[in-house]
């Protein structure tokens, strides 16, 4: 059976009055794809910068291969192998495709395994035509692209990424379908987002948040089908 990658018990969140995550009990296999999905303030957002380590949980626990993290900084989750992307970005606009992924490379290895690491990821992800342009003058796909280069160039086993697909176009997301999947060769992969079209090309598994909690957990087919699912999220949405 696949090691469990990622496991949250009674995850629980508060700000003020508001429970934002809801006992949230979640589990993820090695090599697994999941994307989270609910509604406009379902919680989706909390549950993500609880396990990257952005908030600490009010209660409950999160486990990373078996080991306690709760309450981690997002740079320790990182370090164990774990790929962050969040809608923050963390790229230097005056630097080139190519220098932004050999600075994120170097960071785990010494220079020449730095150059061919980067190498490597400008090639798997169709980044060569623009590796010599500074990321200032990116259109907004290709730089998503850069931001999932830089995250795949630490060869996470866990990779955890925020709406990957906000504002792309159809062709840019298409690719970046295929790259996720390309990752989930050798690590699991999470995924926050609202595109429909795009969850629906690269989910099986898919789990819905409502008010804090999960509601559902299922194929991405029966719960797109799923008539209370519609009630508080397609039906609005799509
Ligand atoms: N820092 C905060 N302080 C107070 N309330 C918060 C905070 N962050 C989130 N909330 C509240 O927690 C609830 C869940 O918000 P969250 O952003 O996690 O939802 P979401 O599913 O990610 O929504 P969206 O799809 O709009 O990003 C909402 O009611 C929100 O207003």
């Amino acid at each position: 059976m696949a090691e469990t990658v990622l496991e949250t018990h009674g995850l629980t969140m508060r700000f003020g009055g508001v429970t934002a995550s809801d006992n949230v009990n979640f589990k993820l296999k090695a090599r697994e794809l999941r994307c989270l999905i609910g509604p406009n303030g379902a919680g989706k957002s909390t549950f993500f910068k609880c396990v990257t380590g952005l908030l600490t949980p009010s209660e409950g626990h999160v486990y990373m291969r078996g080991q306690d993290v709760t309450g981690w900084q997002p740079h320790q989750i990182a370090s164990l192998g774990v790929g962050i992307k969040t809608q923050t970005p963390n790229v230097m606009d005056a630097l080139s495709v190519h220098e932004n992924i050999w600075l994120a490379a170097r960071r785990f290895n010494d220079r020449a395994e730095a150059s061919a690491r980067a190498d490597d990821i400008i090639d798997r992800l169709a980044l060569g035509p623009i590796a010599r342009t500074d990321l200032g003058q990116l259109a907004h796909g290709e730089r998503q692209r850069v931001e999932l280069g830089l995250v795949a160039v630490a060869d996470p086993w866990l990779v955890l990424l925020d709406e990957p697909a906000a504002g792309m176009s159809a062709d840019d997301v298409a690719r970046m379908t295929q790259i996720i999947h390309d990752m989930t060769r050798t690590a699991a992969v999470v995924i926050v987002e609202h595109d429909m079209q795009f969850i629906r090309s690269v989910a099986e598994t898919v789990t819905v948040f409502h008010q804090g909690a999960v509601l559902m957990e299922d194929h991405v087919d029966k719960v797109m089908s799923d008539a209370t699912v519609r009630a508080v999220y397609l039906g609005k949405k799509a």
